[in-house]
């Protein structure tokens, strides 16, 4: 960033200099852009040569895109860099790209930031038979492991980790990360790590950091010019270190492999890759499986250690909704036994508020970055193959025509007269299309088991020597939620 502040304080204090860039600006959107795009191409904010709007982001990209969509309509185009990108604004123009033309827009440009990945992976694998086949597998894989289990034995920790904190305040995002990064590494590997497990600590601390060193970029990662970042060889080392303690695991399990035995879903893709030996196409291969297991990893635990972390901070700040769940639990499910995904249809407040949560607190604002996979008439626009699309997804869940008064935390908008869940189609925190998450299933049998079975369990409140935060997050690649200490004293 040193650099981009350098460049404008020499273009701010010279007049020449200034009206020399102007005059180029002008030249290169009206000339250049058009020669590239053609005539038909979106309109969008103009920006400054070689860097073009990045430096008018702000802190929240998402809500500075929305200003300029009330400019520039639901499609505009920004230039980041020397990249011009689409910019999709609202639940339509999200639909019509990524859902009725998914088979366009289903495409994954190089994100350099993952590099360590090599293209492969789901998250980063481009359009194409091996990604179709492998996220096909991925989903039913995630759709018959046990995760009730898996997730159930991860409250178990949870909930004893607590209860030895004696009513003292502990800062609780620490076992929320411990809880999301055990469970998606139960579904991985087969088996969970202690707490204070040194290589569970370290792996914890390395992907935290390479995730804050990545998402310190924001929307801006996902540009090859920007990888002379300064941190750019800090980041590299904390990928590169959680790229090793993952490959560890990896190398164990190999050597320990047998056919016929599945212990986790390296065994099932190790399964995959031999059964497609003698296929033609290489969809399940060797070089696939450490990018599989890191794009998990990382895609399925701080999305869900964040939900639950916003769950708890909103809940802290409205006790009445807290109440009103915790009475419907004690109602429904008693206080013999936790809360089991059986539960779920007969608490309609209870997901209600879990929808509410995440809808108010979507935490991926901005999608990843999408690709044209050839060029396409677009809601009236010519985009070219080869086009980087980007979904403002923060705009769908602040719409006022979809959600009124929508920055309010207001539960009951999920609910009909008679009180059962009622269903709005612009609630889609999981995206949709072919590159919808295919972790969805998994992450909302976690968010609820977990949530539920603390608020069944304890009664939370702030830390008297702490005020507690606004719930205000950062934008990095994720809206992180700020760190918290709470207080939980046993309900029963
Ligand atoms: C609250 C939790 C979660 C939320 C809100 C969430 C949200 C999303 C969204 C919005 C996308 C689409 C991004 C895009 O447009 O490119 C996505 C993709 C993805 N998610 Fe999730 N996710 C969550 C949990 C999970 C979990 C638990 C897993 C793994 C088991 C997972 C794995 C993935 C993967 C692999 C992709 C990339 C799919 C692709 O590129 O085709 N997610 N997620």
């Amino acid at each position: 960033m040193a650099v981009i502040e350098w460049v404008l304080r020499e273009i701010l204090t010279s007049p020449t200099t200034l009206f020399i860039i102007v005059v180029a600006t002008i030249l290169f959107h009206v000339f250049l852009k058009e020669a590239k795009y053609g005539q038909n191409f979106p309109s969008g904010p103009w920006g400054l040569p070689f860097v073009g709007v990045l430096p008018f982001l702000g802190d929240h990209p998402e809500i500075t895109m929305m200003e300029w969509a009330k400019k520039y309509g639901k499609v505009f185009s920004v230039r980041m860099g020397p990249e011009t990108v689409i910019m999709l604004q609202g639940y339509e123009a999200v639909m019509d790209a990524f859902s009725r033309k998914a088979t366009v827009f289903s495409g994954r440009p190089h994100i350099p930031v993952f590099d360590i990945m090599n293209d492969r992976g789901l998250v980063v694998l481009d359009y194409g038979p091996a990604f179709t086949a492998q996220r096909q597998f991925t989903m039913q894989y995630i759709a018959h492991a046990n995760n009730e289990k898996h997730i159930d034995g991860e409250v178990d920790a949870l909930l004893r980790y607590i209860r030895e904190q004696r009513g003292e305040p502990f800062q609780f995002n620490f076992p929320m990360k411990a809880t999301t990064s055990n469970v998606i590494g139960t579904v991985l590997f087969g088996s969970r790590q202690e707490y204070d497990d040194p290589v569970f600590k370290r792996l914890l601390q390395v992907f935290q950091k390479a995730m804050l060193l990545s998402g310190q970029l924001s929307i801006r990662q996902f540009l090859p010019f920007l990888s002379f970042i300064p941190s750019v060889d800090e980041r590299k080392a904390a990928w590169g270190e959680f790229s090793d303690i993952l490959n560890e695991k990896l190398v164990e399990h190999r050597a320990t492999y047998r056919e016929g035995t599945t212990r986790g879903f390296i065994d099932a893709f190790i399964h995959k890759i031999i059964e497609n030996e003698n296929g033609v196409q290489n969809l399940f291969t060797e070089a696939d499986l450490l990018p599989s297991l890191l794009t998990l990893y990382f895609a399925g635990s701080d999305t869900v250690y964040l939900t639950l972390s916003w769950g708890m901070l909103f809940l802290l700040h409205h006790p009445a909704v807290c109440k009103r769940i915790q009475d419907e639990l004690d109602r429904e499910v008693g206080k013999s036994r936790r809360p089991t995904l059986a539960d779920r249809q007969n608490l309609p407040y209870t997901n209600a508020a879990l929808m509410e949560v995440q809808r108010l607190n979507f935490i991926a604002p901005i999608s990843g970055p999408h690709k044209a996979l050839r060029t396409v008439n677009f809601r009236g626009y010519t985009i070219p193959e080869g086009t980087t699309v980007l979904a403002n997804q923060w705009s769908i869940m602040m719409d006022e025509e979809k959600w009124p008064n929508p920055q309010q935390f207001d539960p009951s908008r999920f609910l009909d007269e008679f009180g059962n869940v009622k269903k709005n189609v612009a609630w889609i925190p999981f995206s949709v299309g072919k590159r919808s998450c295919p972790g969805e299933v998994l992450a909302r049998q976690e968010i609820f088991l977990v949530l539920t079975a603390l608020l069944q369990a304890f009664s939370f409140r702030s830390s008297d020597s702490e005020a507690l935060p606004e719930c205000v997050g950062k934008t990095g690649s994720l809206y992180v939620c700020p760190d918290f200490h709470v207080c939980a004293v046993p309900r029963f």
